[in-house]
């Protein structure tokens, strides 16, 4: 296992079975006031007890002897696994040129006002909502390739889609079977999905908006599709040429034939944050698309940040109306990066319990429809930072930045991911 894989998760943190112990070595240890860990409060209290850097929001005096961890489980037994893994977190820490584990920081642990209980108290509640597995649906091939200006031969994406399955990926959106006169760069669907329809244990949603779409993706052995519509009105007239009705009203045809034929459907739903045409969408408005696309049968619901507008502070609002109509699990987030925002963005998406992310390799993307959108979240970076998290992705990072090289390559450009740039300037860290 490369030191990338080694990472720091929940079940890395102490134990409170542990910290208790720990506490009774400490004296005046200050008592939090906070029990309740539910992700409300997580969010709420997680942003006015970390922006204060104190934890104690009862504003008490704390006098804490502190102990710090690493003095502390140095006095534990050789076989205490806390103790254990915060000295293999130090070692990967070091490995990785990265800040030191934040539970045995000097910050925290010379801070008169927080305590060991407080902290991982406060780290039980960033962690608690994180899923212990992330399924990332690639989607470099669709939505990567659609806005390239010089169209990527067919066999270089055939070749791209190889390389992706190859490093554990799963579930690859291949291609589009829309119109070519709007899509060019797309135009070879049916020689794509025929060359890849038989790669094993991999799901390959392809993108259809209309009866005929479906009928050739068909055709072309399609297994999974994904229909795609918006919560902008101007954008789904951009886009798609109609009206959300009119497209909701498409897509529950091709849900119906789908479901004739025992096809799983997946929904997009566009401009979950803002449209380039409207400006900032209305939560409500994403959520009534989402729950439309559920009824009538998506298995999941993919929500978009198109534009790649929103920060946590607009994304949170917006998951929430959603998840009031549509089940956490049976949603996906799509980040486009233009402000930077994706990771974040993602962050707070796990922490409020959703456990499928969209990305693109080397950040690869852009819709040809939505003026200034950049490309998707780099799906090198997710992995990157679901590692340092301790969620399971079974993707290997190495194999995928070479999937990445080999794309990068044919379209002569870096990499639009930051770990890829990283870790290739120092392939030891591999
Ligand atoms: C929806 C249409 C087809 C309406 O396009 P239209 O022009 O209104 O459709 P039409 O029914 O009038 O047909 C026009 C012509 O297209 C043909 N046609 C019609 N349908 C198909 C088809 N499926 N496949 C192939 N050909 C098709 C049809 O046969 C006809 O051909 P003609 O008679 O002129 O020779 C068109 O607007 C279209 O293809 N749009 C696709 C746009 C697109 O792919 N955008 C990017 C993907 S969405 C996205 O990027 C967002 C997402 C999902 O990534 C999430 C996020 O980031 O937020």
């Amino acid at each position: 296992m490369s030191s990338l894989e080694e990472p720091l998760s929940l079940d890395k943190l102490p134990s409170m079975s542990t910290i208790n112990r720990i506490q009774r070595f400490s004296s005046g240890a200050c008592r939090p006031s906070v029990d309740n860990l539910g992700m409300g409060d997580c969010w709420i209290e997680g942003r006015s007890c970390s922006t204060s850097n104190s934890c104690n929001e009862n504003n008490e005096e704390c006098t804490v002897e502190a102990f710090p961890w690493k003095r502390q489980t140095r006095g534990m037994s050789r076989g205490d696994s806390f103790s254990q893994k915060t000295m293999t977190m130090g070692r990967n820490s070091m490995k990785l040129g990265m800040i030191d584990d934040p539970f045995s920081s000097s910050d925290y642990q010379d801070s008169p006002k927080c305590n060991s209980k407080e902290i991982n108290n406060m780290a039980y509640k960033f962690m608690k909502g994180i899923p212990k597995f992330v399924k990332i649906v690639e989607v470099g091939p669709r939505d990567g390739l659609q806005n390239e200006k010089n169209i990527v031969p067919t066999s270089v994406k055939i070749e791209l889609i190889h390389r992706l399955a190859s490093s554990g990926l799963s579930v690859i959106e291949a291609t589009s079977f829309v119109s070519p006169k709007w899509i060019p760069q797309l135009a070879d669907a049916k020689d794509v999905m025929k060359a890849v329809q038989n790669l094993d244990g991999i799901r390959l949603p392809v993108l259809t908006p209309n009866l005929k779409g479906f009928d050739a993706a068909v055709a072309a052995g399609a297994r999974e599709i994904a229909v795609f519509a918006s919560a902008s009105e101007s954008f789904s007239k951009s886009n798609i040429n109609c009206s959300i009705e009119e497209s909701l009203a498409r897509y529950r045809a091709v849900t119906r034939a789908a479901n004739e034929l025992s096809i799983p459907v997946r929904g997009y739903v566009s401009c979950v944050v803002g449209c380039p045409v409207e400006g900032q969408i209305s939560p409500s408005k994403v959520a009534y698309v989402a729950k439309e696309l559920y009824d009538m049968g998506c298995f999941e619901i993919s929500l978009g940040d198109t534009i790649g507008v929103g920060t946590p502070g607009t994304v949170v609002p917006m998951l929430l109306a959603v998840m009031a109509v549509v089940p956490a699990e049976k949603l996906a987030v799509h980040f486009h990066d233009t402000y930077g925002q994706s990771l974040p963005n993602i962050l707070v998406s796990l922490q409020m319990g959703i456990s499928a992310v969209d990305s693109s390799v080397s950040g690869l993307g852009g819709c040809p429809y939505a003026k200034g959108a950049s490309g998707n979240v780099a799906t090198e970076d997710v992995v990157y930072m679901l590692n340092g998290l301790g969620v399971k992705t079974n993707v290997d990072i190495g194999k995928l930045m070479l999937a990445g090289d080999f794309i990068n390559k044919h379209l002569r450009r870096p990499s639009g991911s930051k770990t890829a740039v990283a870790l290739t300037a120092d392939a030891s860290k591999i």
